[in-house]
């Protein structure tokens, strides 16, 4: 790889794509971003090129929407790089993968691992369809580049065999049923940016709380996941934008016996739930936080309350939390969501700055000094992340 060639990363997420293209000998000189938001709804497309203006408006959809917006992502990076006379090209492609099952390193695609990633969508029926279609699409836009699966549950490997496992016949872990643990490409990015800033992160005991569409928390040491509050699939632990989070199995033994087919609970939990199931309005806490009703307010309460508790489980894990990160769109941009859990975490001796709290709008630490938690907001950046691996994995088997 030249330090003109290209590393492009695909994130395909439940509510949003998000692309980047890298250049430079690490990977690390981001020469474009955008986003596509607002999937279900009206999806909106924002670029920004270079130094050129931010480029905003609905995005153009001709056949799907994923198709679209890579290709009018690609096509814009094309006409930018002639713009500005930059002779790279794309040799890299990364690709976000939601669920990798028991696959414990990133890897580059070939047709034998896309046979495996078709295998297990029933494992993420919400992600996987979505990360596939993404990687055939580019792999017809560049054929001759090399393509990389990340995996958000490769960070996850190394959650103990106790935590990993459900208090189920051994059988079944046997067979694939255990917590695997997601997000895991925004916590190392989370883990890489904290180490900056300490050195090594040997006295931290760390929880990161990333608080997107689909949310979860980590409990780390030492840069090491120890537990996710999402488990075997994206459904465990908070409640999210669609998804019900944690939840009595014995809801599910009754609904199947009130004849829901398993599609129709597979709907109910993946894509009808959470903020929009409570709200019965949106998924989007922005539209929930504009609105007045009772049931709006709920649902923004629900979701805080599931915060605060996961983060009382995770502490008491690590017999301790002197570090806690937010992260992810609700994470980074809800000042109101940090104040309203961190005032229930004040059993912890941790104390918010209050206008650091409101004021920020970079990554950085938003507690008092005298506060016995650090709290930070970083901005997540997997896209980044993936860069970084699929380089490196692209570098070893060139
Ligand atoms: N300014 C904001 N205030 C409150 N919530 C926000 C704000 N901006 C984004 N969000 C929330 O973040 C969510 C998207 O988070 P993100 O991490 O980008 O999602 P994804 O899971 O698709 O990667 C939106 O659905 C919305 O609820
Ligand atoms: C794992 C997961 O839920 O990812 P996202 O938040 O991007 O939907
Ligand atoms: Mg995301």
């Amino acid at each position: 790889m030249t330090t003109n060639d290209i590393v492009l990363s695909i994130n395909s997420g439940s509510s949003s794509i998000k692309f980047s293209a890298f250049t430079g000998p690490s990977a690390t000189e981001c020469i474009a971003k955008g986003q596509v938001s607002s999937l279900d709804s009206k999806p909106q497309i924002e670029l920004y090129f270079f130094n050129d203006a931010r480029q905003y408006g609905p995005l153009k959809v001709n056949n799907c929407v994923l198709t679209s917006a890579i290709e009018q992502f690609c096509s814009a990076l094309k006409l930018s790089l002639q713009t500005y006379n930059h002779s790279g090209h794309v040799s890299v492609v990364s690709h976000r993968v939601v669920h990798g099952g028991d696959i414990a390193q990133h890897r580059v695609i070939d047709d034998a691992l896309l046979c495996e990633l078709t295998s297990l969508v029933p494992l993420d029926p919400l992600h996987l369809p979505s990360n596939i279609a993404a990687i055939k699409i580019a792999l017809d836009l560049f054929p001759h580049a090399r393509h990389v699966a990340c995996f958000d549950t490769v960070f996850h490997t190394t959650i103990p065999l106790t935590a990993k496992q459900y208090a189920l016949p051994k059988l079944l872990f046997d067979q694939g049923i255990k917590r695997y643990g997601f997000h895991g490409l925004s916590y190392q990015y989370v883990c890489q940016q904290l180490k900056a800033h300490y050195n090594e992160l040997n006295d931290r005991k760390l929880i990161v709380a990333h608080l997107g569409s689909g949310a979860s928390l980590c409990a780390i040491k030492n840069g090491d996941s120890q537990y996710c509050t999402m488990g075997f699939s994206v459904l465990d632990g908070v409640t999210m934008g669609t998804r019900c989070g944690a939840i009595d199995p014995g809801v599910l033994l009754y609904l199947l016996r009130q004849d829901y087919s398993a599609l129709d609970i597979e709907e109910l939990l993946y894509r009808q739930s959470g903020l929009l199931g409570l709200s019965g309005l949106s998924n989007d806490m922005r539209n929930l936080f504009a609105d007045d009703s009772a049931a709006s307010q709920e649902a923004i309460a629900h979701f805080t309350l599931t915060v605060v508790r996961e983060i009382g489980a995770l502490t008491a894990m690590l017999n301790g939390c002197n570090t806690l990160v937010f992260t992810g769109g609700i994470g980074e941009h809800a000042p109101r969501i940090r104040a309203r859990v961190c005032q229930q975490l004040s059993y912890l001796g941790l104390e918010l700055d209050d206008q650091k709290n409101n004021q920020h709008c970079h990554d950085g630490v938003i507690s008092g000094i005298h506060s016995k938690v650090e709290v930070w907001v970083i901005s997540t950046n997997e896209e980044k992340v993936m860069a970084q691996i699929a380089q490196q994995l692209a570098a070893n088997n060139a």
